[in-house]
Parts: structure tokens; sequence; C-alpha cells
């Protein structure tokens, strides 16, 4: 089942789970039936990551072209607000955020293309969080904002102040700051 959401492009994509006496199965990818909802997106790239505490803030994050990303994130142990932001210049939605609860739970997966700043932060302990990329880690094309940035106004759900960070995240630049690289093409 694919779900949209408020910003154009991001969308919810919740596989089927066939449950019997052993447990359950579910196809967490199928190209071609992404496909038939339009979505084309080649993978390349397959990422991991796991976060001890509750409260631990990754993002917001992107990489620029010609190594822009769409990601299509999904959890594997835990919880997380999984966080879009639209920064496509030009495009109506700029600036705005989406935020969806991905859960081992709920089986939710949320696609972010190209174009979009991407975060979450972890609602429990020990989240295992794994996610597709449609381009190669490229260090040199890595960009940031910072996660609490006032315009962007996210509710995290946190208390100010307590959110786990890496080094790097603690001194993400502000939204006013960034020179997107992106634009917004109009959809036919
Ligand atoms: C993202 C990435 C990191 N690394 C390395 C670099 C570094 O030494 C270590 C940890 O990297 P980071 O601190 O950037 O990890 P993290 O903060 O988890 O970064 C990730 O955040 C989420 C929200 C995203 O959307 C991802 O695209 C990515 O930016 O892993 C790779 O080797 N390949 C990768 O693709």
């Amino acid at each position: 089942m694919i779900e949209a959401t408020e910003l154009d492009g991001v969308v919810i994509v919740t596989p089927r789970v066939f449950a019997d006496s052993r447990g359950a199965f579910s196809e967490t990818y199928n190209r071609d039936t992404l496909a038939g909802y339009g979505i084309d997106t080649a993978f390349v790239q397959d990422n991991q990551s796991w976060s001890r505490d509750a409260g631990t803030v990754r993002g917001l994050h992107f990489q620029s072209p010609p190594s822009a990303q769409a990601k299509l994130v999904r959890v594997l142990a835990g919880e997380i607000w999984d966080v879009a932001v639209d920064i496509r210049a030009g495009s109506p939605t700029y600036g705005a955020w989406v935020g969806v609860t991905l859960s081992a739970a709920n089986n939710r997966q949320l696609l972010i293309p190209a174009g979009f700043l991407h975060g979450f932060v972890t609602r429990v302990p020990d989240c295992l969080v794994a996610y597709k990329c449609s381009a190669p880690y490229a260090p040199a094309c890595e960009g940031a904002v910072r996660f609490d940035d006032p315009d962007l106004a996210i509710d995290w759900g946190l208390p100010a102040g307590v959110a786990v960070l890496s080094d790097k995240d603690a001194v993400a630049p502000s939204f006013a700051d960034l020179n997107t690289p992106f634009t917004h093409e109009a959809r036919a």
C-alpha cells in the first residue's frame, strides 16, 4: 500500500504482511511493485544504523548532486519519528516538513526523494534502522541542517536540550544559511 503525505513525492510504503502459525513474511522491497505506483528509483546502497539511546537524533542530512540520494527507510527494531524536509527551491512547500512513525511493529517505510533533508529521532532504546539509497555515500557531497532549527520548527517530541547527537550534527548550520542545490520541477 502506498500513501501520500503532505509533501509531494514523500510517500509511506506499507508492504503486505503474510502472517501464519510460524510468524510472518513480507516483501520489504520490490522494484516492480513500486514501479506500479510510478516510483522507478534505482537503489544502489543499503545502510543500517543502531542507536543505543531513546532521544538519539540523526540528521538533518542530504547529499548534493551528482550524488543526491533518494532513501527508503524502515525500522527493524524499535520505533522512530522519521522526518523529511522539502529543500527544493521554488517548491510551494519549501521548508515544510513531514514526520511519520516507523516501527518494527507497524512495518511502515518512508520514501524520501532527492531534494529533501532527512533525519529521525529514536523513541525507544536500541533502534535498528535500515534504508536503501539511490546514490553511493559521497562525503564531499554531504550537507546538513541543524535538527532544531527555529525556522523549520520540527516537533521532535523531545524536551529542549536532551537530544543525543553526533559531534557533526551538534554544529550543523542553520536552515537560513542553506544554499540549496535542488530545484523544484513542476509536474505535468
Ligand atoms: C552515511 C554513511 C556514513 N558512513 C560512515 C561515516 C562515519 O564514519 C560513520 C557515521 O556516519 P554519520 O555520522 O554520517 O551517520 P548518520 O548520522 O547515521 O548519517 C545518516 O543519517 C541519516 C539521517 C541519513 O539520512 C543518512 O543518509 C546518513 O546521513 O559512517 C559511511 O561509511 N557510509 C555512509 O553511507
